[in-house]
């Protein structure tokens, strides 16, 4: 071997021993990191701290003695601060409760004689509101004939405009109740305010919790408190972590029986009343044990797409799907527009079924 190969070799374990010994130290200062993460995350201080950073990157310059330059040098360790901030994100994960990492086996909620998040695809369907024993009951016996086990319908409305209709509170979700026992459906209406939660319970077997009001903490801890399942439904703007957390604040207090639903996002699209965020499906699957549904309804807001966006959101892994069905949409007092009547509900679900995606 030559001098120069010798010189190349030597010079190549020294490297090699460098490398191991960065490594090491690299894995120090992650551990570090992972513990600052623990307790910013007890302070509830966001891990992401630029001024920090910009300190750290300061002191660095000064005792930077070269040969690598100093923008080489602060992008280097750029790349370790943002690698740090990634392994912090990722031991909060481990410690949500709604995690995959926390929970690897799905969850499975149990309502009246319905799994959902198990084996089989659930269906979950009624009218925007209940507005009439009547129209309530005609729903009802719809779904019964087609084996849908899960009635919805708002009794408490969050409408865009105050002078819209309000739905008719106590009253509708004792119309649901008695549709429900008439029939051996599960029913499914939306709180607003804690304060109802006691009295609705009474009425409902599953809690439902909003778009508007996914960021309402108060109305989150107290669905927690109570043992009801709770369909929560994903903000209009809201990301799938903060979904996931506003869907903590529920499983923290003791509830565990959460279900998740997509229900669009808005967009600038307008041929859409939201956007299907249909890879929400499958993201909100891998990282949450929870059941994840789609609202077809008012994902799209057109009747024209039901059906392929509810086989989409099957074929993505969701575990149901919710549909608005009312016996005349055209005098409905709320989505008069984007409500199926009868007929179109069961054309509707024999298409879903017929695809094969729908597991029974
Ligand atoms: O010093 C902190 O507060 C940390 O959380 C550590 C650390 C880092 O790895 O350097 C991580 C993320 C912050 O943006 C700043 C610094």
């Amino acid at each position: 071997m030559s001098t120069n190969e010798n010189s190349l070799e030597l010079l190549r374990e020294q490297l090699d021993a460098t490398n191991l010994q960065l490594l090491e130290l690299l894995s120090q200062r992650a551990e570090l990191a992972g513990q600052l993460g623990k307790l910013k995350e007890a302070q509830g201080v966001p891990d992401f701290d630029p001024v920090r950073e910009q300190q750290m990157l300061d002191k660095l310059i000064a005792a930077n003695r070269g040969p690598f330059d100093d923008a080489t040098i602060r992008q280097l360790f750029k790349n370790i601060f943002k690698a740090s901030l990634n392994y912090q994100k990722e031991e909060h994960k481990k410690h949500l409760i709604v995690s995959r990492k926390n929970q690897p086996d799905s969850t499975v909620i149990k309502v009246k004689d319905t799994l959902v998040g198990g084996k089989a695809s659930i269906m979950v369907a009624g009218p925007c509101s209940v507005e009439s024993y009547q129209q309530t009951r005609e729903v009802g016996a719809a779904l019964k004939e087609a084996g849908v086990p899960i009635l919805r319908g708002g009794a408490f409305k969050p409408r865009t405009s105050p002078y819209d209709f309000q739905g008719l509170g106590v009253e509708g979700l004792q119309i649901l109740k008695r549709v429900g026992d008439e029939f051996g459906l599960a029913t499914i209406s939306e709180i607003v305010d804690p304060r109802h939660l006691e009295e609705a319970i009474q009425y409902i077997d599953i809690i439902q919790i909003g778009a508007r009001n996914m960021h309402n903490f108060e109305l989150l801890k107290a669905a927690g408190e109570t043992r009801t399942p709770v369909l929560l439904k994903r903000g209009l703007a809201a990301t799938m972590e903060e979904f996931l957390h506003a869907a903590e604040y529920i499983v923290s207090r003791g509830n565990t029986q959460v279900m998740l639903i997509e229900r669009g996002i808005r967009t600038y699209e307008k041929w859409t009343r939201n956007t299907l965020d249909i890879s929400a499906v499958p993201i909100l699957k891998k990282e949450s044990h929870l059941p994840v549904l789609v609202d077809v309804t008012h994902s799209t807001g057109r009747k024209d797409i039901l059906a392929p966006c509810a086989k989409a959101a099957l074929a993505a892994g969701a575990d149901g799907i919710m549909v608005e069905v009312h016996p005349n949409p055209a005098v409905a007092l709320s989505d008069a527009q984007q409500q199926l009547n009868i007929p179109e509900f069961h054309n509707f679900l024999s298409e879903v079924k017929e695809s094969g995606l729908f597991k029974a």
